[in-house]
């Protein structure tokens, strides 16, 4: 029999607790070569989780595994082969990026000089000039290009895209797409960008509040919501229906978003006297907005 895969990272009921948030006990795994996408709006405890993933905070409580090395009793071995990006992370003003690759290189056996260079290239950045000199986009480029270039195993992307322009951005996740081919490579990524995180991700988390509110393969996840809109009679108690996540009426006419659609419910819904007039997918951002509220309490 082989030997069971070693995840990227695993959690079991790890917590971690600042004066004004909680990050509550969760479990979550992500598969070695998976991409995982974390979403949630501000606040949410995204870069919170990251950043216990690369060993910069340590959790309050449960059992956090990077590559199969306990942290933060193992941290030596899992910082060796993980890469946090984020935008707290500082480059030396004075230096230029040339004096960065030679200094990344120094430090870290399994830099690629050569991709390195592929990468300035590709997005564009001067090898000689002060980083300190940089723009919001070509820091955040930089950044990103020092992480990608060290060939690590776990990759944890805080928001990677952020302050890009539409082409900066385009550049910088075609550059990602072609890392995430490397089937070895797991990457968990936040993002705002719901449109980014459909686009790469294998798997969806979705953290509210300091609670993980999904965790779930991203086919199946967008796969069992539904926008449906039909008149007629509706029944009155669809806002409990437990498939129902939101009901609006206008007159006779009804909008439904429901967070897992089946044959069955439209057939009760059928039976129930709505006449149904289309059944449409939803994109990430509209579960993402649909979720956001109904746990916010909103009606709208
Ligand atoms: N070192 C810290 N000390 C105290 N509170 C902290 C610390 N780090 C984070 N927090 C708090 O934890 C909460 C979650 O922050 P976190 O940065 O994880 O959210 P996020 O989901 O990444 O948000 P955003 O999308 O705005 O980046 C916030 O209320 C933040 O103020």
């Amino acid at each position: 029999m082989s030997p069971s895969p070693v995840p990227a990272f695993a959690l079991r009921g790890v917590s971690k607790r600042y004066e004004a948030f909680t990050l509550h006990p969760l479990d979550l795994e992500l598969a070695e070569g998976q991409i995982m996408g974390l979403v949630g709006v501000n606040g949410a405890g995204k870069s919170t989780l990251l950043r216990l993933l690369a060993g910069l905070s340590l959790a309050d409580g449960g059992q956090l595994e990077v590559l199969g090395h306990r942290l933060p009793e193992q941290q030596v071995q899992a910082k060796q082969h993980t890469a946090l990006a984020s935008e707290d992370m500082r480059m030396y003003g004075s230096q230029t990026l040339s004096w960065h690759f030679d200094f990344v290189r120094r430090m870290v056996p399994q830099w690629d000089g050569a991709y390195a260079e592929h990468l300035r290239r590709r997005f564009d950045l001067p090898a000689d000039q002060r980083v300190a000199g940089f723009s919001h986009g070509q820091r955040v480029k930089a950044l990103l290009l020092l992480v990608l270039a060290r060939r690590t195993r776990l990759l944890l992307l805080d928001e990677p895209t952020t302050g890009l322009d539409p082409v900066a951005r385009a550049e910088v996740l075609d550059a990602l797409a072609e890392v995430l081919m490397d089937e070895r490579r797991s990457v968990l990524f936040s993002s705002h960008q719901t449109g980014e995180v459909e686009r790469l991700a294998d798997r969806i988390a979705f953290l509210h509040q300091g609670r993980l509110l999904t965790d779930e393969a991203k086919d199946s996840y967008l796969e069992r919501w539904r926008r449906i809109v039909g008149h007629g009679y509706a029944p009155d108690d669809l806002g409990d229906w437990p498939e129902v996540a939101q009901c609006r009426r206008n007159g006779s006419l009804v909008e439904l978003r429901v967070r897992a659609f089946s044959p069955g419910l439209q057939e009760r819904l059928q039976a129930r006297g709505m006449q149904i007039h289309q059944i449409t997918p939803l994109t990430l951002e509209d579960i993402f907005v649909s979720t956001v509220r109904e746990h916010s309490g909103a009606t709208a």
